[in-house]
């Protein structure tokens, strides 16, 4: 296991995962939705399996493969093989004893593969544009990108995330101005802003502890509004116990 959530001893409840940058984040609040906390709580080892399914998108070369690399298998790659069509990673979690997956598709990014790709958008709870911090074109395409990975989705029902990979290849200068255009795109595009490199590892693991946390949310939350029966137990204050830790752990 390498992360856990930290719990505040005093108020008895996890904090969430922070965003990296107010300027373009999804959600500012610091904890899990009290139903979900109390959901959680009550249900351990009663609750099957909940999987959430990541869609991550962008041009041939940003990087998208190596974020994914990075994260599931602490790895990094400096030669360059394109994907061929899409892959998945699946990434095992547990919170507050309940397992939790995220099935990260891997999509390609050159021309000749997009129709292949494309037939995997559907059903995507979050979707991941990614562009490369060190080739600003790249951010130009990622609306394009997004636009087609919303088609094939319902209106409002995913996460979107705009990450800018390689942040290891410019200087901290180029960084934040690159940053200023891609937090403007991102509130464009309704979506969540973060830069980070797989090549030094730095804020993937912030990055996907981030999204598993929003996802998870939004997957208990749909189940608790499914069964209003239970919801209506879950809605009373009292069964919430102080000093309980949500955590979350990866196996
Ligand atoms: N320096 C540096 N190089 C990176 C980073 N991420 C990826 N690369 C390199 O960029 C090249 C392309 O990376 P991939 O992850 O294969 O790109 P991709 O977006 O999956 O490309 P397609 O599969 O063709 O769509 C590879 O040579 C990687 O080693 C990074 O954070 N820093
Ligand atoms: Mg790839």
């Amino acid at each position: 296991c390498f992360f856990s959530w930290s719990k505040d001893p005093f108020k008895g409840v996890s904090i969430f995962f922070h965003w990296y940058t107010p300027e373009a984040c999804l959600q500012f609040k610091e904890h899990f939705h009290a139903q979900v906390r109390t959901a959680c709580q009550q249900s351990t080892g009663t609750v099957g399996l909940k999987i959430s399914k990541v869609v991550v998108v962008g041009d041939l070369y940003v990087g998208k493969t190596s974020l994914i690399n990075r994260f599931c298998k602490d790895n990094f790659d400096r030669d360059y093989k394109a994907t061929i069509g899409v892959d998945f990673e699946i990434e095992r979690f547990e919170i507050s004893g309940i397992p939790y997956n995220l099935q990260i598709w891997d999509t390609a990014g050159q021309e000749k593969f997009k129709c292949i790709a494309s037939a995997y958008y559907r059903g995507a709870e979050v979707i991941i544009t990614v562009f490369d911090l060190a080739d600003i074109q790249t951010l130009d395409h990622t609306k394009q990108w997004l636009e087609d990975a919303l088609r094939e989705n319902e209106p409002d029902s995913s996460f979107i995330f705009l990450v800018g990979t390689k942040k290891d290849l410019v200087s901290d200068a180029v960084c934040e101005r690159t940053e200023l255009d891609a937090i403007r795109f991102a509130n464009e595009m309704q979506a969540e802003y973060w830069s980070v490199s797989a090549k030094t590892g730095e804020n993937v693991k912030e990055f996907f502890s981030r999204v598993a946390a929003l996802a998870f949310e939004q997957s208990m939350i749909k189940e608790l509004e499914k069964t209003a029966g239970r919801m209506a137990q879950i809605g009373t204050g009292s069964l919430i116990k102080r000093n309980t830790q949500v955590s979350l752990s990866c196996c």
